[in-house]
């Protein structure tokens, strides 16, 4: 199986790169980014989301035809989002679509590949930076080829804190929102940040620039490759009730350490969006 999942991770590597230049090229061409909106009218989506899937899915069913799929653009369009035992590619096409059609330069294709439930590698290409960064669960996690370490700050005071505002705006929801951002900048914590894609904020953590990442409302595509790029990178990963992690539940901690990462917990305000697999919360 070794080699075999080598080779896959290889061919996922490739397709990265190949979606990534598509991204780039279509910032430069307006209609590229003409935008359509999903769930609310600032979820956002276009028709270079939608390309970039298609030719990931595409490219993988050539070469593994038994293979199968979780990708955001194909669950809007109607598709099963159930993760099974099967080998299954878990693919954000454009993870940051809103910066993308902002030329905000965080934009990545995010890319996790699960046997047995398990994330097995990831990958996120964030492809304006031009950095590739990999996973093989127990292999390490790389950018370009560069071993990734997490941070080793345990001192939740002297930390950068990583999160997103997401595509919720019932009031309920924006109020959970402030009240967890509030009570970490009282902490006080070093400072708050959000790339605006929670996959490049995921790959900040394993590269040790920021110790934590939360959010409540990302989906399994956006968390899937990175997952296993903050372990391999030292990093952890917990509910935001401080239990353990679960990609379909839309809710994630990534933090360098346990310490950092409970202490965080304890200021979450949180609450459970409707899963991704429709289960009950
Ligand atoms: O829609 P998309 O740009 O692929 O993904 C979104 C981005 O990662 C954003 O930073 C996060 O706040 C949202 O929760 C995600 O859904
Ligand atoms: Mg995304
Ligand atoms: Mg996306």
């Amino acid at each position: 199986m070794d080699d075999v999942l080598q080779n896959i991770m290889d061919h996922a590597v490739a397709v990265a790169r190949e979606a990534g230049q598509v991204v780039r090229e279509a910032l430069c061409d307006e209609k590229q980014r003409d935008v359509m909106t999903k769930s609310s009218t600032v979820d956002l989506v276009t028709q270079t989301d939608q390309r970039v899937e298609h030719l990931i899915i595409q490219s993988v069913k050539k070469k593994f035809p038994t293979h199968r799929f979780i990708g955001e653009e194909s669950v809007a369009a109607g598709e099963a989002c159930v993760l099974t035992d099967d080998p299954t590619w878990i693919i954000d096409p454009i993870d940051g679509t809103t910066n993308f059609v902002h030329s905000f330069p965080f934009v990545a294709v995010s890319i996790g590949f699960s046997v047995d439930k398990k994330i097995q590698f990831g990958v996120v290409y964030s492809c304006l930076e031009d950095k590739m960064f990999t996973a093989r669960r127990g292999k390490g996690a790389f950018c370009n080829g560069e071993p990734l370490q997490v941070s080793d700050q345990e001192d939740v005071r002297r930390s950068i804190i990583a999160t997103e505002f997401g595509s919720n705006r019932e009031t309920e929801t924006v109020e959970k929102i402030f009240s967890s951002l509030r009570n970490i900048l009282n902490i006080p914590v070093h400072g708050v940040r959000g790339a605006g894609t929670a996959a490049v904020n995921m790959c900040l953590v394993a590269s040790g620039c920021v110790e934590a990442y939360y959010e409540v409302g990302v989906h399994v595509w956006d968390v899937a490759a990175g997952s296993v790029i903050v372990e391999e990178a030292g990093g952890v990963l917990m509910d935001v009730e401080g239990g353990p992690v679960d990609l379909m539940s839309r809710r994630i901690v990534a933090a360098n350490n346990g310490t950092v990462a409970h202490r965080i917990v304890k200021e979450i305000d949180a609450f459970s969006p409707t899963r991704d697999d429709g289960r009950d919360q």
